[in-house]
């Protein structure tokens, strides 16, 4: 049986400085039980991989969090892709996949490029300081991807407070979750009537979804619970994003310098940033029949936590990993995870954070810090509660 680890990914001393956790994890053994949890847990980038690239063995529908679905009820409808097996998946995939389609994303372009000139400028206006993470990591999704999506403009601050409770709903019931959930009944009162048909724009992304049903393939609650996922998956992730992607070119100028001397790296710098700080920092699967995963013996019905905060530093994987080198060949890391539930909006995520960088690359000279950052505490998600910035042109 799989040797055990006493090691807490869900409290304040590990998410505050994961990295000698994740040494530890990656070091002693390829698999480890996590007693406290309850699961299994690897931090290796070939078996992160390996894991999320058999999802017949380590199945997705008894859900992506800790909580078993087939142990315990899930606290909302599950997702119509993340949390389900092919063929279920490839089918409802395949609708959000045809709705972000390089057509659309390319129809979107100028629009998110004249955007993050705006709130540039608006940095700029006032002198350049700027709560960085509010100002920017959250405003821009909240503006461009929200407006996409075709969402209502009033109560957009309900994506952050959803989004924190999907992330923090796939951890343990700790503190964290139950201070995200606090509000639930208000923030669920605001998002899933958004969700509806009537509640969405024309020309938008949500109304693509619902043209899946004139063609008789889902029912307007499926379609309705497709949508739900672009407002699950698309702001809290992107925002943290881009609050982390500041802070790397904060703590190095000279990559900034890089980047401003060849804006054309914005799009590997981004990469890099995903691979160095990796938002979206645990995933776990279920087991679908007893198994072994780098030579340890798994059973069945059995969570497994795969660490892509660990497998993105992974020495046998990346050369100096805690280096931030926006030139690096970034090519491989599981930052949107990997495999047929690999991020299906990763295209989107990459046009509205290489907009903003490009905006931000045209005008500011550095980045500099104007105070202490302060880590967010999270059961999923690597961010920063606040990132004081001076940007200067
Ligand atoms: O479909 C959803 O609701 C959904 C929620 C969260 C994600 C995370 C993994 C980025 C993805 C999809």
């Amino acid at each position: 049986t799989a040797t055990e680890l006493d090691l807490d990914p869900f409290s304040a001393d590990y998410i505050l400085n994961p990295y000698p956790q994740h040494e530890r994890l990656r070091s002693k053994a390829p698999v480890v039980w996590l007693e406290r949890y309850k699961c299994y847990a690897t931090g290796r980038y070939e078996l992160v991989r390996a894991v999320l690239e058999d999802p017949v063995t380590f199945c997705s529908g008894a859900g992506v969090g800790l909580g078993n679905f087939n142990k315990e009820p899930p606290w909302r409808v599950p997702s119509m892709v993340l949390e389900t097996d092919p063929p279920n998946h490839t089918r409802n995939r395949a609708v959000i996949s045809r709705a972000l389609s390089p057509a659309t994303l390319r129809s979107l372009r100028d629009r998110f490029e004249r955007e993050a000139q705006a709130l540039v400028e608006r940095v700029l206006a006032v002198g350049g300081t700027t709560e960085a993470v509010k100002d920017l990591g959250e405003a821009f999704p909240l503006k461009v991807f929200a407006d996409a999506v075709g969402l209502r403009e009033d109560g957009r601050e309900n994506l952050i407070a959803y989004g924190n409770m999907v992330f923090n709903g796939m951890g343990p019931r700790n503190a964290l979750y139950e201070q995200a959930m606090a509000n639930a009944d208000a923030v669920n009162a605001w998002v899933w009537p958004a969700c509806q048909k009537e509640a969405l724009a024309p020309g938008g992304l949500g109304l693509k979804i619902f043209e899946a049903v004139d063609s008789g393939l889902f029912s307007e609650l499926e379609a309705a619970t497709l949508v739900r996922s672009f407002l699950s998956a698309g702001i809290d992730t992107t925002a943290n994003a881009i609050g982390l992607l500041l802070h790397c070119f904060a703590r190095f100028p000279e990559q900034w310098d890089l980047l401003v001397g060849d804006p054309s790296l914005s799009r590997g710098a981004f990469d890099e940033v995903l691979r160095l700080e990796s938002p979206f920092q645990t995933f776990f699967r279920t087991t679908t029949k007893d198994t072994e995963l780098g030579g340890v013996r798994l059973g069945v019905n059995e969570k497994i936590m795969v660490s892509l905060g660990s497998a993105n530093r992974d020495p046998n994987r990346w050369d100096a990993p805690e280096t931030f080198d926006i030139r690096r060949a970034t090519t491989g890391h599981v930052a949107f995870g990997a495999g047929i539930h690999g991020c299906v909006g990763q295209m989107m995520a990459r046009l509205e954070v290489e907009s903003l960088l490009r905006a931000l690359v045209s005008r500011v000279r550095r980045v500099e810090s104007a105070g202490e950052p302060r880590w967010m505490l999270h059961n999923t998600l690597r961010g920063l509660e606040s990132l004081p910035l001076r940007l200067i042109a």
